[in-house]
């Protein structure tokens, strides 16, 4: 029980900390050693089982990342931008894996994060359920079989408490259309239409964000085409489903050289 990798959460008491915090107790390959919660936070200094409304659990939240990350084989992190690019480094000085599912980054905290994965394991997906990495494999087949006679769009729908648009998962499904089609996402991208924006560019991949009550994460890639349309989609009804391959990548990523991997890495879904 004791050779078990130990993990970290960060930002415990979020949507997602809190499903991973149980996901991590359930398990029967890891074990919980730490949650970070931000300074400030009324969790800190609250045994975490407590403050969930349980039984204690003996794993005290804190707000000291050095000292929490130094007894971690694994940090999961589902936070925010600015918390995870200072997350990585640390992470990487405490020679921990890093399992990234914040999403919002720039192209600027991207490059942070693979400067730090020269030294680190980390692993980062803006969504990372079976379900959805195999819809981006099955987005950017399509895509490559069909030509710009079809309209590319992604129409997503997440709950009112999400800050960023498009979502993680939207821009992994627009990049392996744009990748299908052998065009850059960055040169075809039409995201946030309002007044009169025109007619739509042939060969653009437009985005839709709908946001509302507690929908977990609803995404469609629809190929429209005059007199046809195709129309893929991925419905997560559970944030389980997420939890659960963040932690096959903690456990996958104790045996990697560091580098900068993704859900297809862990999921073994990379093609020849
Ligand atoms: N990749 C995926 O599969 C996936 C799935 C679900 C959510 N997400 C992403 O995960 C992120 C979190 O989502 P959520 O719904 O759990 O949000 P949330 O707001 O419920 O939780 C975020 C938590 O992070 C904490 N936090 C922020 N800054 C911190 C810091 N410096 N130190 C410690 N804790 C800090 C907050 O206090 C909060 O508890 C979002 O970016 C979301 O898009 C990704
Ligand atoms: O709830 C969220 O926030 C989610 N974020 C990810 C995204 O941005 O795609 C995954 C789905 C849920």
């Amino acid at each position: 029980m004791t050779d078990l990798p130990g993990i970290v959460i960060t930002g415990g008491s979020g949507r997602m900390g809190q499903m991973l915090i149980g996901a991590v107790q359930a398990s029967d390959t890891c074990k919980l050693v730490g949650v970070l919660e931000r300074t400030g936070h009324d969790w800190v200094g609250q045994d975490v089982g407590v403050a969930m409304g349980g039984a204690a659990v003996g794993v005290i939240v804190s707000d000291d990342a050095v000292a929490t990350f130094a007894k971690a084989q694994a940090v999961i992190d589902f936070t925010a931008p600015a918390a995870t690019i200072g997350f990585a480094e640390l992470a990487a000085q405490a020679r921990a894996v890093h399992v990234i599912g914040t999403t919002g980054l720039t192209e600027d905290d991207i490059a942070k994060l693979d400067a730090a994965a020269r030294h680190a394991v980390i692993v980062r997906a803006g969504n990372m359920s079976l379900g959805v990495n195999l819809l981006v494999q099955l987005t950017k087949k399509v895509a490559a079989a069909l030509d710009e006679d079809f309209d590319i769009e992604v129409i997503e729908a997440h709950h009112h408490h999400k800050v960023d648009a498009p979502s993680g998962t939207a821009l992994m499904l627009g990049e392996a259309a744009a990748e299908g089609r052998g065009v850059s996402l960055k040169d075809v991208s039409d995201s946030g239409r309002d007044g009169i924006t025109g007619a739509r560019q042939r060969g653009d991949i437009g985005f839709s964000a709908i946001r509302g009550g507690d929908i977990v994460g609803e995404h469609d890639v629809l190929f429209a085409a005059a007199g046809e349309r195709i129309k893929l989609t991925h419905i997560a009804t559970d944030r389980t489903i997420f939890a659960r391959g963040a932690l096959k990548a903690a456990i996958w990523g104790q045996t990697q050289k560091p580098g900068a991997y993704d859900m297809f890495d862990v999921l073994g879904l990379n093609e020849e």
